[in-house]
């Protein structure tokens, strides 16, 4: 794991807006296109206000969601709602959004389908990914009902999980097709986050989830 230490949040969402932007924009020139998986969550959004503002051929970048809460778009919980708020406009307007939900009562009765929409656009060329102070990432929870499944090499593109700590049911791309991205930044803030991430280092995967991202992984954090 590389980690780096800003001397504060601001500059840690600036910098790593612009090593984001630089990553896309040298994939879009080389390969004519990229993809840009991100996380929901209440950490993103000042990367994501600056990511839209940032001039790159956007219409060559499908966006896609780590993971999603099954809620629909008019619940402030969101994940998507966050997406088209803070980085679905401006000059990111025209990028493609690549859904992780369709009102549906459980995730299960449209996974399939959602799956489908996402295994072109891999493997993933820029992963963003959050953590909880519990050591989630994406949906991966410890203590989710499928997190052993959902963590081997072998799981499909896209599981429906839940998990006590997590509220609703959730959907949440595997961890193997997380792991295969060509760069992973872990986005985290805070005291509490970062004994969290020290933590997860020495733990387990299937108590730590975030630790099967990590050793590819460039961690960004500021207090
Ligand atoms: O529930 C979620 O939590 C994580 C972390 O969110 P944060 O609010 O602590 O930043 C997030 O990365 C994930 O996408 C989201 O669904």
């Amino acid at each position: 794991m590389n980690l780096i230490e800003y001397p504060d949040r601001e500059l840690l969402m600036l910098s790593l807006a612009d090593a984001i932007a630089s990553e896309l924009s040298e994939t879009v020139r080389r390969e004519g296109h990229a993809s840009f998986c991100v996380p929901g969550g209440t950490t993103p959004g000042p990367i994501f206000d600056t990511l839209s503002g940032v001039d790159l051929d956007w219409a060559k970048v499908s966006v896609f969601l780590n993971d999603e809460r099954w809620v629909g778009e008019d619940s402030p919980r969101s994940n998507t709602r966050l997406l088209r708020e803070r980085l679905l406009r401006g000059k990111a307007l025209h990028a493609k959004l690549i859904p992780l939900f369709k009102p549906a009562p459980q995730p299960e009765d449209v996974l399939h389908e959602l799956a489908e929409g996402i295994a072109p656009h891999l493997p993933i060329t820029v992963l963003l990914l959050g953590m909880g102070a519990d050591m989630h990432t994406a949906s991966l929870f410890p203590g989710a009902d499928r997190l052993a499944e959902a963590m081997a090499p072998d799981a499909p593109i896209l599981m429906a999980l839940r998990a006590e700590a997590a509220g609703e049911p959730r959907i949440t791309l595997t961890a193997p097709h997380l792991a295969g991205a060509m760069r992973i930044h872990i986005l985290i803030t805070g005291a509490e986050k970062r004994a969290a991430l020290d933590r997860a280092a020495t733990l387990r995967p299937l108590d730590a989830p975030v630790a099967a991202l990590l050793k590819d992984a460039t961690v960004h954090w500021a207090a």
